[in-house]
């Protein structure tokens, strides 16, 4: 009997790995129905076959990830930019999309109460991370050879109770709220990198690819983020005024202007940023135009 994680379930079927949990998960999720890609995870199952494409979604930790793409283990991706960073696979995977999720920063913490000011005062110091080589070449490049050298000690998760249990001086984590890192008494000083989901592919194919499938998806996911940034906003406005509601929407590519039945008057449709549509409406209001609505997207091709 074959199970379904086996190479006989999968021969044939484009591959997609996925956080199998964490941060990313649920986003991945939303995502996922939103592309259209229809699945059932079975319990403790980290293989689902996609029912409406020939397809498998694989689920992997998240720090796996990018070996699994960079090899070609994997068609496509999705995992922290972090983790492609700390994995140094840079030329052997691409990051095809940023998803605009699991935004945070990898940064030097060090205890409020300590005398540590900067990265520097670290050097020959012991500090605790998961990102071990991400740390340790920006120790290394902090520390000069008569130096002692800076030691970089692997844990796999709570970074942030290192320093508290005596097994670190600082640490180097991620940060996105803060509260973590405040909760422990702790203060960043430096920051390596900035981070969100991304969306990544193998360099080179591997020759089983699908790459067609592989496209479709790619380009259903860029519909599903683009539908998340943007808004279609419609309004009237008078004629004699046109021109400066346009400055004020110029859109993407160009709005779409159609005359009212009422003379003097033109309806504009127009593509706008979700995070500027509050004060579009607001300048669009001072100059005059009326009926403004915003429609939320679904999904779009653009
Ligand atoms: N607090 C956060 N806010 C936003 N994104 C985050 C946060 N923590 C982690 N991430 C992002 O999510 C990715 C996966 O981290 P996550 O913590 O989910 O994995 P994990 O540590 O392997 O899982 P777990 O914490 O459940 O053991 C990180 O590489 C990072 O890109
Ligand atoms: O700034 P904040 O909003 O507090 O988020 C930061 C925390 O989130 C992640 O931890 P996670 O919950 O994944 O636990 P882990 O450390 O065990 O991975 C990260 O490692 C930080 O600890
Ligand atoms: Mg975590």
């Amino acid at each position: 009997m074959s199970t379904l994680l086996s190479p006989e379930t999968l021969a044939g079927k484009m591959l997609f790995a996925i956080p199998k949990k964490g941060r990313l998960y649920e986003k991945c999720l939303e995502l996922l129905a939103g592309a259209d890609i229809q699945f059932k995870r079975a319990h403790r199952l980290d293989v689902a076959l996609v029912q409406n494409h020939p397809m498998a979604l694989v689920f992997l930790p998240a720090a796996d990830i990018p070996r699994f793409v960079a090899e070609g283990n994997v068609d496509l991706g999705i995992t922290g930019q972090d983790m492609v960073a700390e994995a140094g696979l840079s030329s052997e995977l691409t990051e095809e999309l940023e998803l605009g999720f699991g935004k945070c920063a990898l940064q030097v913490q060090v205890p409020e109460s300590s005398s540590f000011k900067e990265p520097k005062d670290l050097v020959g110091k012991k500090v605790a991370t998961s990102f071990d080589r991400l740390a340790g070449e920006y120790f290394s490049k902090l520390q000069s050879d008569e130096e002692k050298k800076t030691i970089i000690e692997y844990v796999g998760g709570s970074v942030e109770a290192a320093c508290a249990l005596g097994l670190a001086d600082g640490i180097v984590d991620l940060v996105e709220s803060g509260e973590t890192m405040r909760a422990c008494g702790l203060h960043p000083i430096a920051t390596l990198l900035t981070s969100q989901a991304v969306l990544i592919r193998p360099t080179t194919p591997h020759e089983r690819a699908d790459t067609a499938l592989t496209k479709l998806v790619t380009s259903r996911i860029r519909g599903v983020i683009a539908a998340a940034r943007y808004v279609l906003v419609e309004y009237n406005v008078q004629k004699s005024t046109l021109d400066k509601a346009l400055q004020i929407t110029p859109g993407r590519r160009a709005p779409t202007v159609s005359p009212l039945d009422d003379q003097g008057w033109n309806a504009v449709s127009v593509m706008v940023l979700r995070k500027e549509v509050a004060n579009v409406m607001d300048s669009l209001e001072e100059i005059g135009a009326c009926d403004i609505f915003v429609v939320q997207l679904a999904n779009c091709r653009i």
